[in-house]
C-alpha cells in the first residue's frame, strides 16, 4: 500500500492518477463496522477491475474544531491503522491534512478537489459519512456533488445489539475498563505497543515486573487491573497489567509476566487486554514508594 500525504492548497492538481473505488472516512481503530465498509468497496473494486483506495485525515477533526477535550485519545496511532488498512486489501491511502483551511472548504469543493480530482469512479462510505464545511455534506448529497462522475454506494449501519458499532463506543468502553467486550467491536482484542523501562524491572520467582511507556496514539483502559497476553520476539507471555494514575495526572501502565527475559531498554512489546481482573483474583499490588521512585521516567 502507499501512503500519499497531503495538505490543502486549491491549486494543486492531481495528475495520473489511476481510477480507483474510493473509501472514505477517519477510521480510527478500523472497527468492524469500517471493515464492512472496506469489504464491500474491495468486492466492486475487484468487480471494476481498478485500485481500492482511501481518502482519511489527520488530525482528527474533534481535535482541531474543538468538539472535545484535549488531549484527544486515539484508539490507535496512524501506523497502526496503516497496517490495518494495507491488510484489508487498501492500494493507496491519502491522508489530508485536517486543519481549519480544509474545515472550511465547501462539501461540493472537496468532492471536486479529491475526489473527483483522485479519479474515483466509485465512492464507498457508511450512512453516517459525512463531508465539506460544518459537516453539510452526507451519503444523500455526494451523488449530486459529484454531478455524476461516479457511482455511489452507502452501507448500512452495522450494530453490535442495538449499538452501532463506533470508534466513540470503542473509547467509553476502553474508558470504563470493560476490555472484554472490544472483540464484539474491533473484532479483536485491544493491543497497545509499549517499551520497557528497564530500570524498573524486578525479577522474582520466575515473574518479571515492570513499568511500561505507551506509545502515543494508544488509549489506555481505565485505571484497574487486567490479565494481558504479551507479544515479544515471535512469543506469546500471559501476564497481568495494572493502570495506575501517578499523582502528576500520569498514567502509567505496569505489567507482570512469566518467563519473560527482557533484553534490553527500548524492548517493544505489543499486549493485548483480555479481560479486567476483578476483586477476588490475584493482582499485583500497588506499591506506592516504587511508583515515587520511578515516577520522572514517565
Ligand atoms: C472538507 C471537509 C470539511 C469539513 N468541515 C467540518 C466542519 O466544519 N465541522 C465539522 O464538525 N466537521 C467537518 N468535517 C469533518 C466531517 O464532518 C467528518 O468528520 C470527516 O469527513 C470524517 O468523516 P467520518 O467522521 O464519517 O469518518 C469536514 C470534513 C471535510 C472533508
Ligand atoms: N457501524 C458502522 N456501520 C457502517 N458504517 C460505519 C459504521 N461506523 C462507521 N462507519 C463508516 O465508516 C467510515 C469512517 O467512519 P468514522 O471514522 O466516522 O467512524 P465512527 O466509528 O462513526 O467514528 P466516531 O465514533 O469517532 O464518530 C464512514 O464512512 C462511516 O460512515
Amino acid at each position: 500500500m502507499e501512503t500519499v500525504y497531503l495538505t490543502h492548497n486549491q491549486n494543486q492538481v492531481f495528475l495520473d492518477i489511476e481510477p480507483c473505488v474510493m473509501v472514505l472516512g477517519f477510521f480510527d481503530g478500523v472497527h468492524i463496522g469500517h471493515q464492512c465498509v472496506i469489504h464491500t468497496a474491495k468486492k466492486i473494486a475487484e468487480e471494476k477491475n481498478v485500485e481500492l483506495a482511501a481518502i482519511t485525515f489527520f488530525p482528527h477533526p474533534k481535535e482541531i474544531l474543538n468538539h472535545v477535550e484535549k488531549p484527544f485519545r486515539y484508539i490507535t496511532p496512524m501506523s497502526d491503522k496503516e497496517e490495518t488498512l494495507a491488510g484489508l486489501g487498501i492500494d493507496k491511502l491519502y491522508v489530508i491534512e485536517f486543519n481549519r483551511e480544509l474545515a472550511a472548504l465547501p462539501p461540493k469543493s472537496f468532492i471536486e478537489h479529491y475526489v473527483i480530482g483522485l479519479n474515483a469512479v466509485h465512492v464507498v462510505a457508511g450512512f453516517d459519512f459525512t463531508y465539506g464545511n460544518k459537516g453539510e455534506g452526507n451519503m444523500d448529497t455526494i451523488g449530486l456533488d459529484g454531478n455524476g462522475r461516479f457511482q455511489v454506494t452507502k452501507v448500512q449501519k452495522v450494530t453490535c445489539g442495538d449499538q452501532k458499532i463506533s470508534s466513540t463506543l470503542i473509547r467509553e468502553t476502553l474508558g470504563k475498563g470493560e476490555v472484554e467486550k472490544i472483540p464484539d467491536y474491533l473484532g479483536d482484542f485491544y493491543e497497545t505497543q509499549g517499551e520497557i523501562l528497564i530500570d524498573t524491572i524486578i525479577q522474582e520467582k520466575g515473574k518479571v515486573r515492570a513499568y511500561l511507556t505507551t506509545k502515543p496514539g494508544y488509549t489506555l483502559p481505565s485505571i484497574g487491573w487486567y490479565s494481558i497476553e504479551v507479544f515479544f520476539l515471535h512469543q506469546i507471555f500471559a501476564g497481568t497489567s495494572s493502570v495506575q494514575l501517578l499523582d502528576n495526572g500520569v498514567v502509567v501502565n505496569e505489567i507482570e509476566l512469566e518467563g519473560f527475559k527482557p533484553k534490553d531498554n527500548n524492548t517493544l512489546l505489543k499486549i493485548k487486554w483480555l479481560n479486567r481482573i476483578d476483586e477476588c483474583e490475584n493482582k499485583n499490588p500497588v506499591n506506592k514508594n516504587r511508583l515515587r521512585e520511578f515516577s520522572t521516567s514517565f
